[in-house]
């Protein structure tokens, strides 16, 4: 997070003295009143890290005591709480307890001579522990550790943040939930699991990546203001409507099939003819003006998909394409693949393709590379555990991206664009759960090649497949399961829904 904290750094030294703070804690405090919907009379617990996420917490607390709430903060460093969101919510009549709703762990942050003072915290120490104010409240707002956070959370933190768990009231995070890596979207420990995340000024890639994404619940920004100094480049992006629509690949009164593009489908096997279909039905709505099968499925295609260009005699001797895909279902055909990495035009390699591929040989090429591996894959080309890659997404997908030298879209509840300039990595936006059905990462490596032959780059085809397909994805569930087909049928659907919005 350093590009946020020295934003930070910059226009604190333009503002007054925790001017960021109660622009964040204004928001926080507006939100939790919404998700409350009733402030008045409503029990709500802070629990409180020792930095400024606590501070935010308290001082969004003092708002909504002013407003008629409960509010007890829980210090998990009474010493070290934030001296000035203390003296706020004291002042706001707020009740502060130690962790272990020790009163004398508490009274101690009125006797360093922070702004508690100490009559106030001993008497409100009251008996009730922690974890029976955790159990009672209606909302509970997790300062714990915001963009400060270093590793797992420590044992005093992660029995709140399961006691959070087990209550019935909403849980609020602070800029993220305590325990997520803000950078990465890394979890590997105890993480508060929140309902809602409201963060401030910029999107942190772990709100935006699993597994951490799931701790985050619903994520609201607020602007404190950053905007004006965060430097271009963020680390990561998502597409919107507009941007996809910008980039779709449409005919214009000069084209013809060919300029528009020829896309080859160099998948399936005798064993998996499935696959070849399922990347030709992905192909023929991708926006390339043909779809050109090359394998022994043909007769599988021709039959679903008659439109299709089809031939047995290899790659070399197809037949001029604009892009390959290379891989799906392609089993123990190496040779393929191989003379499809060597081809001089893009090339998307996916599946069995990116086991079979020779890695100095995807390196050793000049026209763009796509690959599009899952967790599983990208775990077997990296040499780690699977969880490794399931942990560190935009790790891998950057990693991956660096040994190939090529674009890497890391598919998954949270699929990744990453290119191996550098640059931001591309998040898409608009994955769903039933998208995990089988085959329906062919029909994405159909639909992203036909956009490569569309003459979109690497990191534009990735990405704008991904958003697609994710949307054809939601279309066509509807609520209940897909198949890879349905996905397909309804890419036609998303294209417009992107196109005419
Ligand atoms: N700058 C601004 O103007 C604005 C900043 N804003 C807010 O500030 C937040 C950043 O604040 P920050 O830099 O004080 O760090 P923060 O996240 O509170 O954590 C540091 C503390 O946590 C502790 N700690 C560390 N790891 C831990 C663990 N695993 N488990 C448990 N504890 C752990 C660590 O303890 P220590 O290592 O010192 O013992 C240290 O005391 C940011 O996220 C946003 O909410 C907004 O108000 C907008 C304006
Ligand atoms: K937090």
């Amino acid at each position: 997070m350093e590009t946020v904290r020295t934003a930070e750094r910059e226009l604190m030294a333009r503002l007054p003295d925790g001017a960021l703070m109660q622009r964040a804690a204004a928001g926080l405090a507006a939100a939790c009143a919404d998700l409350l919907g009733r402030v008045y009379g409503s029990r709500v617990v802070l629990l409180v890290g020792s930095g400024d996420n606590g501070g935010d917490a308290l001082y969004a607390g003092a708002r909504l005591a002013r407003r008629g709430a409960g509010v007890t903060a829980v210090l998990l460093a009474p010493e070290r709480a934030h001296a000035g969101g203390l003296g706020a919510l004291r002042r706001a009549a707020g009740r502060v307890v130690g962790a272990g709703g020790d009163a004398g762990a508490a009274a101690s942050a009125g006797a360093t001579g922070t702004a508690a003072s100490v009559a106030s915290v001993a008497s409100v120490a009251s008996s009730a522990s922690a974890e029976e104010l955790i159990a009672r409240a209606d909302l509970v707002v997790d300062g714990i550790v915001g963009i400060g956070g270093k590793g797992g959370l420590r044992p005093d933190a992660e029995a709140l943040a399961a006691a959070a768990g087990r209550a019935r009231a909403a849980v609020v995070a602070v800029d993220l939930p305590s325990g997520v890596d803000a950078d990465t979207g890394e979890v590997r420990g105890a993480a508060v699991r929140a309902d809602l995340t409201v963060t401030f000024g910029t999107h942190k890639p772990g709100l935006l990546i699993d597994p951490a994404r799931e701790y985050a619940g619903s994520v609201r920004l607020v602007d404190i203001g950053l905007g004006e100094v965060l430097p271009d480049g963020a680390e990561l992006e998502a597409l919107q409507h507009a941007d996809v629509a910008r980039l779709l690949p449409v005919p214009t009164g000069e084209s013809d099939k060919y300029r528009r593009g020829v896309v080859g489908i160099a998948a399936g096997s005798d064993r998996y003819p499935g696959a070849a279909v399922l990347a030709v039905s992905g192909a023929l709505r991708g926006g390339a003006g043909a779809v050109r099968y090359v394998g022994p499925a043909g007769d599988a295609v021709i039959a679903r998909f008659p439109e299709t260009l089809v031939s047995d005699r290899g790659p070399h001797k197809a037949g001029r394409v604009q892009a390959w895909v290379v891989g799906p279902g392609a089993g123990e055909d190496a040779g393929t693949v191989a003379e499809v990495v060597a081809a001089d035009v893009p090339v998307l390699i996916d599946a069995d393709g990116l086991r079979l591929a020779d890695a100095d040989a995807v390196r050793a090429r000049t026209a763009p590379t796509l690959m599009t591996p899952h967790a599983g894959e990208a775990a077997a080309l990296l040499g780690v555990a699977r969880e490794e890659v399931e942990h560190g997404r935009l790790a891998a997908a950057r990693e991956l991206a660096a040994r190939y030298d090529a674009t890497v879209l890391l598919k998954g509840s949270t699929t990744l664009v990453a290119d191996p300039a550098g640059g931001a990595v591309r998040v898409n936006p608009t994955g769903t759960a039933w998208l995990a059905t089988a085959g329906s990462g062919d029909v994405l490596s159909g639909l992203a090649g036909s956009l490569l032959a569309a003459g979109l780059s690497a990191l534009d085809a990735g990405s704008v497949g991904a958003y697609l397909h994710g949307l054809a994805g939601r279309f066509a569930a509807d609520g209940a399961p897909v198949g890879a087909h349905d996905v397909a049928d309804a890419i036609r659907r998303a294209w417009r829904d992107v196109y005419l919005d």
